[in-house]
C-alpha cells in the first residue's frame, strides 16, 4: 500500500454522545461551565480595554446574569463580556474541541498574562446538551460596528446561525431543557449549584427567576445610591412625649427622631465572593475576616483553633488557607474538607493526590491555577506535579507548627490536645513530616508538663536517673539484669524467660543471657523515655518514679502505640518503655545476684506452687521503697504487639503466638514477702501469695471478673483470721 499522511476526522455523530454522558460525572457541572465561559469572555472583555483596544463605558459593572424560568423550561446564562462574532461562533462553537481561549492567548501573548482565563479544551460549552434538548446563543460582539449573531443547535449535529437582534455587548446562552432536567429550572437547585462551584468565581453572578413579584426593602435616605430603584419615600416626623422631672415640674423629650427612609426595589446580591481571603496577601487579613470565612464556607460555629495562610507564586502558584478545627470531645469523628479551586473555580473535595492524606482531617481551601486538570475539570493528570504540590502543603503545615512551638510556645501547649491526633497521624503518614515534626511533638509528663523530646532526652534530672540506670547496665552488667533494650531492668521477660524454665535455673537468669550476648554486636546506646498509659492504674509505679526523681509521659490515646513505634523506627538514640516494662536501677538496691538467689529460688517456687502455675515468672529485687511488696513487669515489643492485636482484632490470630509477657517481681525488702521467704509453710502462705499477686496484677490492669470474685472472698478471709 502506499504511504498517506493526513489529519484524523471527528464525527460529530459520534463524538457527542460521549461529550454528552461520559466526559462530566455530574450534570450538574454544566452550570460551571457555561458561568466559566462567561467569566472568561468578561476577562478577555477586560484586557482589551487595558491594552486600549476597547473603552468601556465608565459605569461599566461586569455581571453575569443566570435567570430560571419554570414555565418556559428555560435556564439563561447572561455575560456583558467580550461577545461573539458569527465568525467567531462559527470557529470556536461549530468546530468542536477548539479553544477560543488559546487563540486569544496566542494573539495578546505578549500584552497579557494568561492567568485567569479558565477554558482550555474547548468542550464546556457542549456541557449544556447534557440537560438541554435546544441550546441558544445570543451574541454581539465589542468589535466595532459588530451584528448580533444568533445560533441554534437542537442536541443532533445540524445548527443554524444567523443575524441575530441581540442588543448588547455579550452573550447570552439560553438552554431549553429536557423533561429529565427540569430540576434546573428550580431557582433553589440552581442557586445549590452555582454556590458548589462558583462561590469565589472572579465576576459576579446573580440568580433571578423570571416573572417573580418583585421584592422590595427600606432603607434610610443617607444610604440611598443612583442604582437603587425608589418605590416610595417615607418620611416620619419626630415623637415627643411630657415627662414629669424629679422637682414635679414637666418638660417635652423627644422619644425617636424623624425617619426620612426610602423603599426601593430590593438591590440584588450576588451569590459568590469575588475576592476571596486566600487571595488576599496574608498581611492584610485580620483575625476577624479568617474566622468569618471559616463560618461561612465550612458551616462550623465553633471557632478554628488557628489557620495557615498558604501564598506561593514560585515554583508554582498556590493559594490557600488551613483550619485546624477545634475537637470538642474525643467521641467527635474528625471530618475534614479541603476544597480543591483552580483559579477561584471549584473543582473537587478532598482530592486526595493534592492534599496529603492527614491533612484531610483539617478543614480549608487550596487555590491552584497550575493545577494539571484533566478536561471534565474534576480530577488531575499528572501525578510527579501534583506530588510536588502536595509535598509542599505539608512542609508548609510542619513549619507553621514548628515555628508556633518555637515562638509562642504558650499557645501551642494551649492548642495541643486538639492538635496532636493530626500531627500524630501526620506523622504516621508522611516520614517527611514526622522528621521535621520530630522535636516539635509535645508530650505532657506525669507533672502535667508539656515537654518536647529534645527537652526528654536532656532534662537535668531525668538525665542523672538515666545515667545511674544505663550507665550502670553500660559498665557493670554483673549484679543486675540487662534486657535487650540496653537498658538496665529487673523483670524485663524480654529475654522470653516467662517460660518455664525461668528463676530457679540460674544460667537462664538475664545476666546469663548479657554475658552469651557479650560477642554479639552492641546496639548503640539508646536513651529511654518512659510512658504511663493510664495513670491510675499506673499509680503505684508514678510514685516511684516520681520518688527517684524519674520522669515519664502520658500517651493514652489509642494512636500513641503506633506513633510511638513510628517515632523508634525514625530516631535511633532513643526508645520508649512503658512505666511498667521493668525496674530501673536507682528504684532498687545495689545487691547483687548471689546475695538474692536463695530468696529468688525459693519464692519461685513457693509462688509457683501457691498458684498453680509452674511457668510464672517470677523475680526478685531489693527496691528502695519496702512499702512496696509485689509489681507485674511486662516487656515492651510483646506488650505492643498484644495491644495491636487487641485494637485491630486481629481476629483469626492466635494469641499464644505472643504468650504473656509478665514476671512477678517482688521485693524482699518487703515485710512481708521476707516472711514469706522465710516460713513458707506459715498458715495462710498460699493466701498471701495470692493476694500479693493480685495487687501486682491489680496495679497493672483490671482483673478478670472470677479474678475479682477470687479476690474479694480472700481479703475477707484475711480480714476474718485477723478479726479472731
Ligand atoms: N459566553 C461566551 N462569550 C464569548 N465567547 C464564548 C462564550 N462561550 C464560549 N465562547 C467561546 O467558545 C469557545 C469554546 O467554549 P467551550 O466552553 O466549549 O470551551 P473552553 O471554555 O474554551 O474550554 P473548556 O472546555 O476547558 O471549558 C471558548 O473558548 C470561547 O472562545
Amino acid at each position: 500500500m502506499s504511504s498517506k499522511q493526513g489529519s484524523l476526522s471527528i464525527t460529530s455523530e459520534n463524538i457527542f454522545p460521549v461529550i454528552k454522558k461520559w466526559l462530566y460525572e455530574d450534570h450538574d457541572i454544566f452550570i460551571r461551565e457555561l458561568i466559566s465561559n462567561g467569566c472568561d469572555a468578561i476577562s478577555k472583555l477586560h484586557k482589551l480595554d487595558i491594552m486600549g483596544e476597547v473603552s468601556l463605558p465608565l459605569d461599566y459593572k461586569a455581571k453575569i446574569q443566570v435567570t430560571v424560568n419554570p414555565e418556559d423550561k428555560t435556564l439563561t446564562f447572561v455575560d456583558n463580556g467580550i461577545g461573539m462574532t458569527a465568525e467567531e461562533v462559527d470557529k470556536y462553537i461549530n468546530q468542536i474541541a477548539f479553544s477560543g481561549a488559546t487563540d486569544f492567548l496566542n494573539k495578546y501573548k505578549d500584552k497579557t498574562s494568561e492567568d485567569q482565563i479558565i477554558g482550555h479544551f474547548g468542550l464546556g460549552f457542549y456541557s449544556a446538551f447534557m440537560v438541554a434538548d435546544t441550546v441558544e446563543i445570543d451574541s454581539l460582539s465589542c468589535q466595532e460596528g459588530a451584528t448580533a449573531v444568533h445560533w441554534v443547535c437542537d442536541g443532533g449535529t445540524q445548527y443554524q446561525m444567523d443575524e441575530g437582534d441581540y442588543d448588547q455587548v455579550g452573550t447570552k446562552i439560553t438552554l431549553h431543557l429536557n423533561e429529565d432536567c427540569l430540576e434546573f429550572s428550580n431557582e433553589y437547585k440552581v442557586r445549590e449549584v452555582i454556590e458548589k462551584y462558583c462561590s469565589f468565581m472572579p465576576t459576579e453572578i446573580y440568580l433571578n427567576k423570571a416573572n417573580a413579584p418583585e421584592e422590595y426593602e427600606t432603607i434610610d435616605a443617607s444610604d440611598l445610591r443612583e442604582t437603587d430603584q425608589v418605590v416610595e419615600e417615607i418620611h416620619e416626623d419626630a415623637r415627643y412625649e411630657e415627662k414629669e422631672k424629679e422637682d414635679g415640674s414637666k418638660e417635652t423629650v423627644e422619644v425617636s427622631p424623624a425617619k426620612d427612609q426610602r423603599k426601593i426595589v430590593k438591590r440584588p446580591v450576588p451569590l459568590n465572593d469575588i475576592n476571596p481571603l486566600w487571595a488576599k496577601t496574608p498581611s492584610d487579613c485580620t483575625d476577624d475576616e479568617y474566622r468569618d470565612f471559616y463560618r461561612k464556607v465550612f458551616m462550623d460555629y465553633k471557632e478554628p483553633l488557628f489557620w495557615i495562610h498558604l501564598n506561593m507564586d514560585y515554583p508554582f502558584n498556590l493559594k490557600g488557607i488551613l483550619y485546624f478545627p477545634r475537637i470538642n470531645s474525643e467521641y467527635e469523628s474528625i471530618e475534614g474538607t479541603i476544597k480543591l479551586y483552580n483559579n477561584q473555580v471549584f473543582v473537587a473535595d478532598n482530592i486526595k493526590e493534592v492534599i496529603p492524606e492527614y491533612l484531610m482531617l483539617l478543614k480549608g481551601v487550596i487555590d491552584c491555577p497550575d493545577l494539571p486538570l484533566n478536561v471534565s475539570r474534576s480530577a488531575l493528570q499528572n501525578d510527579g506535579f501534583v506530588r510536588k504540590i502536595s509535598d509542599y502543603i505539608s512542609k508548609k503545615v510542619a513549619d507553621k507548627l514548628s515555628g508556633l512551638c518555637k515562638t509562642d510556645r504558650e499557645n501551642y501547649e494551649k492548642y495541643w490536645e486538639d492538635i496532636a491526633p493530626f500531627i500524630k497521624y501526620g506523622c504516621l503518614k508522611d516520614n517527611k513530616f514526622c522528621d521535621r515534626m520530630n522535636d516539635y511533638i509535645l508530650f505532657k509528663d506525669i507533672e502535667g508538663k508539656f515537654r518536647t523530646l529534645p527537652d526528654l532526652l536532656v532534662k537535668p534530672k531525668e538525665s542523672e536517673a538515666e545515667t545511674s540506670a544505663s550507665s550502670d547496665s553500660a559498665e557493670d552488667t554483673s549484679s543486675e539484669s540487662k534486657s535487650q533494650d540496653g537498658q538496665d531492668t529487673k523483670g524485663d521477660s524480654s529475654d522470653g524467660s516467662n517460660d518455664s524454665d525461668r528463676s530457679d535455673d540460674s544460667d537462664k537468669r538475664p545476666e546469663a543471657k548479657a554475658e552469651t550476648e557479650e560477642n554479639a554486636p552492641k546496639e548503640p546506646e539508646k536513651k529511654t523515655v518512659y510512658y504511663v498509659t493510664d495513670e491510675q492504674q499506673q499509680s503505684q509505679y508514678i510514685n516511684m518514679f516520681k520518688d527517684q526523681g524519674m520522669d515519664a509521659v502520658v500517651l493514652n490515646t489509642t494512636i500513641d502505640s503506633s506513633f510511638i513505634t513510628q517515632l523508634e523506627q525514625r530516631n535511633e538514640h532513643y526508645q520508649f518503655r512503658r512505666i511498667d516494662s521493668g525496674l530501673t536501677d536507682s528504684m532498687t538496691e545495689d545487691v547483687s545476684d548471689e546475695d538474692l538467689k536463695e530468696a529468688n529460688e525459693a519464692l519461685t517456687a513457693l509462688f509457683r506452687k501457691a498458684l498453680g502455675n509452674d511457668k510464672l515468672s517470677v523475680s526478685v529485687a531489693k527496691f528502695k521503697d519496702d512499702s512496696v511488696s509485689s509489681l507485674l513487669t511486662q516487656e515492651e515489643e510483646r506488650r505492643r504487639m498484644q495491644d495491636m492485636m487487641k485494637m485491630y482484632g486481629m481476629a483469626g490470630m492466635d494469641p499464644s503466638m505472643f504468650p504473656s509477657n509478665e514476671t512477678l517481681v517482688l521485693n524482699v525488702g518487703n515485710e512481708l514477702v521476707d516472711y514469706l521467704f522465710k516460713h513458707p509453710d506459715a498458715d495462710r502462705a498460699e493466701d498471701f501469695c495470692h493476694q500479693l499477686y493480685d495487687l501486682a496484677v491489680l496495679a497493672n490492669h483490671p482483673l478478670s471478673p472470677e479474678e475479682m470474685t477470687a479476690f474479694i472472698a480472700r481479703s475477707n478471709r484475711i480480714m476474718l483470721a485477723l478479726a479472731k
